[in-house]
């Protein structure tokens, strides 16, 4: 589908993505692609990276492609303890397999602890180098629950995350 002038008819996808891991003592803590010094770590059967899990579903989402347990079940072993960067680089050859282009991303980590804006700017440039666009892109931000529920009591860590994606208007 073309404009009137020719180029090429554009649309915006967005998409939400949500995810939740428990903390337990004896894992390191991998947010956005970053290990993080902190006394536990996320259990999942991943590295469970959930920065970067909620990341990926946003991503699916936008893309109407399912969610990242479809891509990546967690019921085949060669994903036990996997890297989570390799499900991002796999939703960003999707994004690319589209002829999409990712315009911005923001993960929002909900934890009581550790504090996550020193770690920001790290996790900002992991995420846009597995992404392959600019930092500029890229938003990672955080918020307690002011000490309410799972991440109040520091059970687990959640994240949320949004995209916005450009693709061709073909359908
Ligand atoms: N794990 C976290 C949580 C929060 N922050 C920063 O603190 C600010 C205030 O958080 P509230 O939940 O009290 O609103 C928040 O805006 C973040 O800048 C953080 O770094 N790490
Ligand atoms: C990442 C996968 C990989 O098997 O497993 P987990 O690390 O358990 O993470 P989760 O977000 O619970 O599920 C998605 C799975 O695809």
């Amino acid at each position: 589908m073309t404009t009137t002038s020719g180029l090429p008819s554009l649309a915006t996808r967005v998409g939400t993505g949500f995810d939740v891991h428990v903390l337990e003592t004896g894992r390191p803590l991998v947010l956005c692609g970053v290990t993080v010094p902190h006394e536990q770590g996320l259990a999942g059967h991943s590295d469970a990276d959930v920065g970067i899990h909620a990341l990926c579903d946003a991503i699916y989402g936008a893309l109407a492609e399912g969610d990242i347990g479809r891509h990546f079940p967690p019921s085949e072993m060669k994903w036990k303890d996997a890297d989570s960067a390799r499900f991002l680089r796999h939703a960003a050859e999707r994004i690319a397999a589209r002829g999409g282009i990712l315009v911005n991303a923001d993960v929002t980590l909900i934890c009581e602890q550790p504090k996550i804006t020193p770690h920001a700017p790290a996790m900002i440039a992991r995420l846009a180098d597995l992404l392959g666009v600019p930092a500029s892109r890229m938003s990672v931000k955080a918020t307690t629950t002011e000490k309410l529920g799972f991440a109040g009591r520091r059970e687990g860590i959640a994240a949320q995350a949004a995209v916005s994606i450009l693709v061709p208007l073909s359908e």
